[in-house]
């Protein structure tokens, strides 16, 4: 409870004090490090600690915006340059060129990337002014916690695909959305506009060699790998056991099939685990299998937006509508009906968004920054628990939404659709 009597600012540096205090005790409990940047720090807090890391984020960034001139704080929340920077490591891994634990010159990732050095220095210089890497001392380069995640090559696949492929589409969404005004088209994007192209970005994908793909469905699996996005939440939270025992399941869109194999590794009663994709995704994914699950996923290239063509209990789409505007949502529910016994359940992981303000403010900006990305490179968005529910009803009023399940700190909700048909 925030004190009347002192000014905004001294509420929020209170706020800071008093939740800080929580993390560090909840830290010290657990004999757990204070988050640090140094490179071998660990990435995450523990869940117990997430409120008042909510309540430290919120009221730091309030503060931020509180102490800045309006305009100084406009130009960082634009932040247009910081992409650049943030590319520039990407597309040369220079997050591997730097050893652990080590320092490496500018000089030496000069010439190792082919790039000017005063013109490397400075893109790496103001990307430590994010904390992405840092210098040590003059000329040279060492890592951050930050700059050493992104030695992973997937860490790396992941931030490429966000600055080489959806930031171009960033650039050009206003311009898509008075050339295409309405468009529900997914080529008709800020996407296809940034990368001059009739194709949307799946047809990019598709028709561009496996390299392309493998980055793309690489970058999926980083996703999944932020806490928020963890498969455990499907694991966990929905009632699988109540399927019984030989259950099918597609995991529709399914990239490479790392949440079939959570599933799967999670739910004996889950007889196979079939996972569909486009074929250039599919291709070669068996051997990511571990052999104690190879009996029960499978993989095959299938198109979904065509009819389906698999009988099971479970179609389960994760992430995968919200690619999509609601004209192709409808076609991809719709491709579904044949094949529907009755009682058969859609299962849909994707957000519902809150209303404004109904979540912590940096967490309601995330949301909306995977929203707006949506509309620049699909023509699509993120919907309410109510924009699903009249999506469910407009392709078919035998799709009832039974259950809609938010687990604490997930990014995407679980909304359970059973199908009311008749054989
Ligand atoms: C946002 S990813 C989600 C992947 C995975 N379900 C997850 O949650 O991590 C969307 C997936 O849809 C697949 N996809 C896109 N268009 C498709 C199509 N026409 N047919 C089949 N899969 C498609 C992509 O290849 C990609 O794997």
């Amino acid at each position: 409870m925030s004190n009347p009597s002192l000014t905004r600012i001294a509420q929020l540096a209170a706020t800071i004090t008093a939740e800080v205090a929580k993390i560090d005790g909840i830290l010290a409990a657990r004999g757990l490090p204070s988050p640090s940047l140094d490179e071998d720090a660990p990435p995450t807090l523990p869940d117990e600690a997430a409120d008042a890391q909510d309540a430290v984020i919120d009221a730091a960034a309030e503060l931020n915006d509180l102490l800045r001139e309006p305009l100084s704080a406009i130009y960082e929340h634009g932040g247009h340059n910081n992409n650049v920077c943030l590319q520039t490591i990407a597309r040369f891994h220079i997050s591997a060129m730097v050893p652990a634990g080590g320092r490496v010159s500018y000089a030496d990732l000069a010439a190792r990337t082919a790039l000017p050095e005063q013109v490397l220095r400075r893109l790496l210089r103001h990307a430590m002014t994010m904390h992405v890497f840092r210098e040590p001392e003059p000329g040279m380069v060492a890592h951050t916690r930050a700059s050493k995640a992104l030695t992973d090559p997937a860490m790396n696949a992941w931030l490429r695909i966000g600055t080489e492929e959806m930031w171009p589409a960033a650039v050009r969404m206003l311009d898509a959305l008075q050339k295409w005004p309405e468009s529900s088209e997914p080529n008709e994007t800020g996407f296809s506009l940034g990368h001059n192209t009739s194709e949307s970005i799946y047809g990019v994908i598709g028709g561009g060699g496996p390299e392309l793909a493998v980055r793309f469905a690489t970058a999926m699996a980083v996703y999944a790998s932020r806490p928020e996005y963890s498969p455990a939440f499907i694991v966990d939270h929905y009632d699988w056991a109540a399927l019984g025992p030989e259950t099918r399941v597609v995991d529709v869109g399914g990239a490479q099939g790392h949440v079939a194999m959570a599933l799967a590794r999670g739910h004996a009663n889950l007889a196979s685990v079939l996972v569909q994709d486009m074929a250039v995704v599919v291709a070669g994914a068996d051997a990511g299998v571990p052999a104690a699950l190879k009996s029960r996923i499978a993989f095959m290239p299938h198109d979904l937006l065509a009819p389906q063509t698999v009988v099971a209990d479970v179609y389960y789409f994760r992430w995968i509508l919200h690619n999509w505007s609601d004209k192709h949502c409808v076609l991809i529910l719709r491709a579904q009906i044949p094949v529907l016994k009755p009682g058969a359940r859609i299962i849909i992981q994707e957000t519902c968004m809150p209303e404004p303000g109904a979540v912590p403010r940096w967490k309601e900006k995330a949301l909306r920054m995977n929203d707006i990305n949506m509309g620049a490179v699909f023509n699509a968005r993120e919907r309410t628990v109510g924009e699903w529910r009249d999506l469910l009803a407009e392709a078919d009023p035998r799709f009832v939404l039974k259950a809609v399940t938010e687990p604490k700190g997930s990014a995407l909700g679980i909304l359970e659709v059973v199908w009311n048909g008749t054989d």
